[in-house]
């Protein structure tokens, strides 16, 4: 089943397009991974798929249903969950209170949450803001967990952690993914993502600069250089 399903989306902010027509399947069981440098649109397109931002053009569809701005509840009860760029966590409360609101006191959906992240357990009474990077990251997807979502959206997950933690978050999402969750994934940590990774797109100035398999990829790290940069680099003596 298509999950997220993005035709010729065109996104932006204020009237100001910035995703310039972006075709982008998720099917459920499925990691899709988009890359992009700085300013390219990743954000602006999760956030689109989220119902924060309005589509200006194309479609966007989750779960079967047209998505619209300004409606970010409605797709969180049809089975989207986000874990946006900062985590969205309360750094006041503790990891259990954090949990007990995101899950609504569904213990049960707590406790299977939870079972992805046995390393939060011993952690859970403190306050989330004191959790290390790691920590907080999980928490943070365990949260998004507790509403079993059918569709995922992260954005930049591994933001500020050490490359060793980043190798033991990200092959979670494969795990969860084989529970026929759709995960669509925003991450800088290129080569660690990939690795987990089905379908791959690189955005570069809000156009899409590859769209396959990240096996390719992944065989091929040259598609990521000539994606972000372009196909003419400027060698040094070029660039002032
Ligand atoms: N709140 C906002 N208001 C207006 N324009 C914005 C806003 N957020 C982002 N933009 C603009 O939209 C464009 C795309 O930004 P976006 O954050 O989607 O890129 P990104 O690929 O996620 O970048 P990064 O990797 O730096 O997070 C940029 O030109 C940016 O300046």
């Amino acid at each position: 089943m298509t999950a997220i399903e993005l035709r010729d989306l065109r996104a932006g902010w204020r009237g100001v397009e910035v995703v310039h027509g972006l075709d982008l399947t998720v099917e459920a069981g499925e990691v899709a991974l988009l890359l992009g440098p700085n300013g390219s649109g990743k954000t602006t397109t999760l956030l689109t798929v989220a119902g924060v931002l309005p589509a200006m053009g194309g479609s966007a569809h989750v779960l079967g249903k047209p998505v619209r701005g300004g409606s970010p509840r409605r797709q969180v009860a049809r089975g989207l969950a986000m874990v946006p760029e900062h985590r969205g966590l309360f750094s006041q409360l503790t990891g259990r209170e954090n949990l007990r609101l995101r899950s609504r006191g569904d213990r049960a959906a707590t406790s299977e949450a939870l079972a992805t992240f046995p390393a939060l357990e011993p952690v859970l009474d403190r306050r989330a803001g004191l959790l290390s990077g790691g920590e907080q990251q999980m928490l943070a997807l365990a949260c998004a967990l507790t509403r079993r979502p059918r569709a995922l959206v992260i954005d930049e997950l591994t933001l500020g952690l050490a490359p060793i933690v980043v190798k033991d978050i990200l092959p979670v999402l494969r795990q969860v993914a084989s529970t026929g969750v759709a995960v669509l994934l925003v991450e800088q940590h290129v080569h660690a993502a990939l690795a987990v990774a089905d379908r791959c797109v690189i955005l570069r100035q809000g156009r899409v600069a590859y769209s396959g398999s990240a096996a390719a990829v992944r065989d091929d790290p040259d598609v990521v250089e000539k994606s972000y940069f372009g196909a003419q680099q400027p060698t040094p003596h070029q660039s002032t």
